[in-house]
């Protein structure tokens, strides 16, 4: 299972839990970046440029679809990338949402995010009015995660995706 969506909606943090429930690995592919180049996100966009992380992020969704059958994170940007969006077909996505407010609320709470370090809630109506439809286009199912906790959202995906033991 796949959890795509914006920075800050809890990919990360749900996944982990949706990972437990089903008694499978979690893999996030921001992760798998910062491990293999030894250094933070926020460091790779400053010290060589959003294209290079671009390119790193494309092979590590590629790598991590190949090798890994659990539940997978990626990054909010990962589905700007044709190629990646090309990979998704098929699989069970699921794009989390929530609205503005609620995001300005969640990033400010984590680790920076250099897309959303100048000007955040213009930056964020930018990215979103761009991303949405990618999102909606590769997800099999949406699921809102606002007013829920992220025990919540995952009861959400897993009777979305109708795998919920009853
Ligand atoms: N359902 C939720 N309700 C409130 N806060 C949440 C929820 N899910 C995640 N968060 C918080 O939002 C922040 C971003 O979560 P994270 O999992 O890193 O998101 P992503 O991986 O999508 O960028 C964290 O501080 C996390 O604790
Ligand atoms: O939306 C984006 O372009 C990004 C999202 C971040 O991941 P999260 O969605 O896990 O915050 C991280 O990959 C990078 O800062 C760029
Ligand atoms: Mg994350």
């Amino acid at each position: 299972m796949i959890l795509v969506g914006p920075m800050g909606v809890g990919k990360s943090t749900v996944g982990e839990l949706l990972a437990a429930r089903l008694g499978a690995a979690f893999r996030d592919t921001d992760k798998d970046i910062v491990d293999t180049s030894g250094k933070p996100i926020s460091e790779i966009f400053i010290d060589e440029g959003e294209p290079h992380f671009r390119a790193l992020e494309r092979e590590a969704v590629r790598r991590a679809l190949a090798e890994h059958p659990g539940v997978l994170a990626l990054g909010g940007g990962a589905i700007l990338a044709e190629e990646t969006r090309e990979l998704l077909r098929c699989l069970p996505v699921v794009f989390l949402e929530m609205g503005l407010t609620e995001a300005v609320k969640r990033v400010g709470l984590d680790a920076p995010r250099p897309l959303l370090a100048v000007n955040p809630r213009q930056q964020w109506r930018k990215l979103m009015d761009e991303r949405r439809p990618l999102y909606a286009g590769v997800a099999r199912a949406v699921v809102s995660t606002e007013h829920r906790t992220p025990d919540e959202v995952v009861d959400e995906i897993l009777e979305v995706l109708e795998l919920k033991q009853s």
